[in-house]
């Protein structure tokens, strides 16, 4: 395998679309980072090659020709996977960590919301406007599954808004497979479809790897408006059968999930009468599709509480305008990001709502931070504040950190507060009662210095302060906070770090290693060569 990547590499440098040099300075990098990783030193590596200790100086400066074979050697003794693939493969971020961040950064709008209004779009046969996107992978997703089956979608000029302008059919037969399998997202198109389908097939939700994420909530809840659906061969076969009651009628979530409330929304949305939901999601994302349904005519009633009434509108077709609300779990990865690398920055644009309990359990750990006076997000709704985090010593928390529904402790925060109890003074239970993976993936933080202990697939201990975060060489989990934590941590590990195969972090922040160069962190983006 190694060495067809490899003869891939001589291809595209026999094919000369960069200079031989450039392609020898950037193999020199990699072979330098791959052999400081490895522990080795230029001699060592020599050794191992049957070389002298000045070949590899060249070879690592970039001035010295390389032969396949040569290539074939170094990958085996550093054992690496360096060398591969060409310029469309994984991304690959190189940190050079230590150093103390400072300045300002605006809150992005939230992934979260992003999905869950794109899917809300498809109720509208009018054109729907988007204003201020996250220009991320997940969205980029939706977007590519969308125009697969007809949806005319664009990004305006120079900005990031979107344009979504359904067709009168959609080509379902055309989806995008290989875009729907990437996201759980498709989940969520099931309550827009079954207004205007009898019957429809979807491919099953895939998405970041946490362990078992069942569906059965959302199944369950869209049979009472006539739903019925089999899992077969890697779809959904949905069949619609006009059975649900007009009038007033009430569905009891089973689970009080966020995108199960946002799909059941989707089908009381232009279902005649009136529904109420009962131990529905008060969440940040499900609040932001409350006030889009709005928008276009829906009521709403019980915004941010667990009981809300829908009267449904059975034709939406307006020329609409939203703009979702600032993302809480970026606002607190800034926070982690802060703390970790012991700086004071400032995060702007913070949703303040939904980080309040994150905040009081933060400010008992010793966290320190000033807040300024409240103002409204772009929605109109929600309420923002900058906050400004101020370095200095934590104490572990005397009671464990576990997340609840909102109002509670944001469950996607919760490697977050891996990170940060892994810089207080004593040791933290994190227990995620709801991932069969997630705090798995915690354990990585072992690799640059952390102390965290997995006491089973549900709970890790995490002993703190690191004595000292170190550099290091780590495939990125395949899960977006997790992957996120390990990045933030390799900020505060002096010398060069490499996370490799990024798109998780992508799927969820918009341009983080640029955003985050703009407060004094050095993050350079690479593929493999
Ligand atoms: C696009 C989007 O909005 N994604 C969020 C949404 O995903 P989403 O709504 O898809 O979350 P899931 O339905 O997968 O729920 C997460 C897990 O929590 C369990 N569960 C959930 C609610 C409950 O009352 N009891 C319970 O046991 C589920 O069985 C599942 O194992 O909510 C998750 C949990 O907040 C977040 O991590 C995701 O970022
Ligand atoms: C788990 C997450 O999201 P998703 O539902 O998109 O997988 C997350 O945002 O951390």
């Amino acid at each position: 395998m190694r060495e067809t990547r490899l003869a891939d590499i001589s291809h595209v440098i026999y094919r000369g679309r960069v200079s031989d040099s450039t392609y020898l300075n950037r193999i020199g990098t990699l072979i330098r980072d791959a052999r400081r990783h490895k522990g080795l030193t230029q001699s060592e590596l020599a050794d191992l090659l049957g070389t002298s200790q000045s070949a590899v100086a060249r070879i690592e400066q970039g001035k010295q020709n390389l032969s396949l074979e040569m290539l074939a050697r170094i990958g085996e003794s550093l054992d690496s996977e360096f060398v591969s693939l060409g310029t469309g493969g994984p991304q690959h971020l190189r940190i050079v960590g230590g150093k103390q961040l400072s300045g300002s950064i605006p809150v992005k709008t939230s992934k979260n919301a992003a999905v869950g209004l794109l899917c809300a779009a498809l109720l509208n046969k009018g054109r729907t406007t988007l204003r201020n996107l996250a220009r991320i992978e997940e969205v980029n997703r939706i977007i590519e599954v969308l125009t697969s089956v007809g949806v005319k979608v664009r990004w305006l000029p120079d900005s990031s808004d979107l344009e979504i302008i359904p067709p009168a059919r959609l080509e379902l037969d055309s989806i995008d497979l290989d875009a729907a399998r990437r996201t759980r997202t498709i989940i969520m198109f099931l309550g827009p479809l079954l207004h205007d389908y009898d019957s429809f097939q979807l491919p099953y939700a895939g998405g970041c790897d946490l362990g078992t994420r069942t569906v059965e909530p959302h199944l369950g809840a869209l049979r009472s408006f006539g739903l019925d659906v089999q899992a077969t061969h890697g779809f959904y076969e949905a069949k619609v059968a006009s059975d649900a009651p007009d009038g007033t009628h009430t569905i009891v979530l089973t689970e009080r999930g966020d995108t199960v409330t946002e799909n059941v929304l989707f089908a009381a949305a232009r279902h005649p009468g009136t529904t109420i939901i009962r131990n529905a999601s008060p969440n940040y994302m499900v609040q932001d599709v409350c006030f889009f349904l709005t928008k276009l005519g829906v009521i709403v009633e019980g915004i941010g509480t667990t009981t809300l009434t829908v009267t449904g509108v059975e034709h939406i077709d307006v020329d609409v305008d939203y703009s979702p609300s600032e993302d809480p779990i970026e606002a607190m990865s800034l926070v982690a990001a802060a703390v970790v690398t012991r700086s004071s920055i400032t995060i702007e644009r913070a949703p303040i709502e939904f980080l309040e309990i994150e905040l009081a359990t933060l400010a008992l750990m010793g966290l320190k931070y000033d807040q300024s006076p409240e103002y409204v997000a772009a929605n109109g709704e929600t309420r923002l504040v900058d906050l400004t985090i101020h370095p200095g010593p934590l104490k572990a928390p005397i009671d464990k950190i576990a997340p609840m529904a909102f109002p509670g402790l944001n469950i996607d925060n919760l490697p977050f507060f891996a990170l940060i109890a892994a810089c207080a003074d004593g040791t933290t239970m994190i227990h995620d009662w709801v991932y069969e993976n997630r705090a798995i993936y915690l354990t990585e933080l072992n690799k640059v210095g952390a102390q965290v202990q997995l006491l089973d697939p549900h709970r890790v201990m995490v002993t703190g302060p690191t004595p000292k975060w170190r550099a290091a060489e780590v495939m990125c989990p395949p899960a977006l906070r997790p992957g996120v934590v390990i990045l933030l941590a390799m900020l505060a590990a002096p010398g060069t770090s490499v996370l490799r195969n990024v798109y998780v972090i992508n799927r969820g922040y918009e341009e983080l290693a640029e955003r985050l160069n703009a407060l004094g962190a050095t993050i350079e983006t690479f593929r493999d060569i």
